[in-house]
This record gives structure tokens, sequence and C-alpha cells, in this order.
């Protein structure tokens, strides 16, 4: 697969591997940042592929009590829904020595659009300016976070100067809130957690179209993305 210059890809022989060097590759960059700021950020993905990733990470010896920890996106859903991110973050990172980091989930019992989003704004206003590390998924649609191709809130949400927007997918189910690509990108570094061939595929396609609408993850390729994939 051509990549361009801006673009690392890692290939591991298992998905454990990959879990596991991508939780030592996301701590070495946490303990980098807070050596040199006393704080970091790190912003995470839900979906199934980073739940090892998850389980490896909370293993690490960090100062987690200075790691503030928030998600790309979340279903609109309480913590205890099994499709809740934030219910996997809470089960799978939020344990071993990484209890102690500072978690600030999207998801509020807010129902109405201008509540929750007011609510989740608010929080998100706690992490710093310049995340460390943002963790990325990708649909085999292209999407990523909540940047769908197939939302009717997608054009605006390109555009806006706002921490996170609130969307509803035609080919996904709920409500969701999506952090939006300006504050995905005023990162150090975006990752791309893949797992299987079909993502790949989806991967060559993406670098193929030039349509950013068409296959949302495109919008992260010009601004450096380091992927992480295994069959
Ligand atoms: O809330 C979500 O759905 C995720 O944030 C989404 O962007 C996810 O990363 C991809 O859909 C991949 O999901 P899988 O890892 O389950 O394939």
């Amino acid at each position: 697969m051509e990549l361009p210059a801006a673009i690392t890809l890692h290939r591991f022989e298992d998905r454990q591997q990959c879990a596991e060097a991508l939780a030592d590759h996301i701590a070495g960059r946490l303990r980098q940042d807070l050596q040199l700021n006393g704080q970091a950020g790190l912003i995470l993905s839900g979906g199934s592929t980073p739940v090892p990733m998850f389980k490896a990470l909370s293993q690490q010896k960090l100062d987690w009590e200075n790691v503030l920890v928030s998600l790309a996106d979340d279903r609109w859903l309480p913590p205890e829904h099994a499709d809740s991110n934030q219910g996997k973050v809470e089960q799978h990172l939020l344990r071993n020595e990484a209890t102690k980091a500072r978690w600030i989930p999207l998801w509020n019992p807010a129902s109405q659009e201008d509540e929750a989003l007011g609510r989740c704004r608010e929080q998100l206003q706690q992490l710093p300016a310049q995340l460390s590390v943002v963790v990325l998924g990708m649909g085999n649609d292209g999407h990523t976070a909540s940047l769908f191709p197939c939302s009717k809130e997608l054009p605006r949400v390109w555009d806006s100067r706002q921490d996170c927007e609130w969307v509803q997918p035609t080919s996904a189910p709920w409500q969701r809130m999506t952090l939006t690509p300006q504050r995905l990108l005023a990162s150090n570094e975006r990752i791309l957690h893949l797992t299987g061939a079909d993502k790949l595929d989806t991967l060559s396609q993406a670098l193929r179209n030039n349509q950013r609408e068409e296959m949302p993850i495109r919008h992260f390729f010009s601004a450096g993305l380091r992927i992480f994939w295994a069959p």
C-alpha cells in the first residue's frame, strides 16, 4: 500500500500484540507530556477494536492522576448500556493503575440537544488545549469518531469551531455526541487503531478517494496519522 509521508503504518502478527504495542506507545507519549507539562490529554474511541488495548493500557505505570481522559465520540446512552463507549472505558481502562485517571465522559442525562451540548462542552473545557494523543477507529464506510458520511450534520460539523457536536447518523444506531475535527486535530499525535483485512481495504479506498465527505477519515491524513493494524 502506497502511503503519504504523513502516514506511518505499523503491522502486527496478531491483535493482542498490536494492542500491547499500542498501549506501550500511548503510555510513552503520556509520560512525555507529563514530564513536559505536568499533565496529558488522551482521547479514545469506542467500538470493539480498542478493548484489548484499554486492558493493556490500564496496567501502565504512570502519573495517571494528571492524565485527562475523554472520548472522541459516544452514543447518547447511559454508561450501563451495552453500546455505551463510556461503559467500555470504565469497564476496561479505568482499573488497575489507570483507576486514578481524570475521566471526562461525554454523556450526561440531558435528553434535549441544546442542554446535552451545553453540558458536554462545559465538561470538555477541562481538557488541555493541545491533546497528547487521539486514538481513532474507523468504520468500513470511512467514518471516524461519529463523523459519518451519511449524517446530514456533517457539512456543518466540518467547520465547527466548537469542541463537540450532536449528530444523528442514518447508517448507525443512536444519537451521538462527537468531538469536532478541529478539536481532534489539536493534538500532538493521532493514532488509527484497525484490525482485520476489511479495514485495511477500506483504508486503501480512503487513500485513493479524494472526497472527505465520502470517507471522513481522509480529513486526518494530511495532518499525520500513525496506524496500528493487525489481521
Ligand atoms: O462510537 C463509535 O462507533 C466509535 O467511536 C467509532 O468511530 C468506531 O471507532 C468505529 O465504528 C470502529 O468500531 P469497531 O472498533 O467496533 O469496528
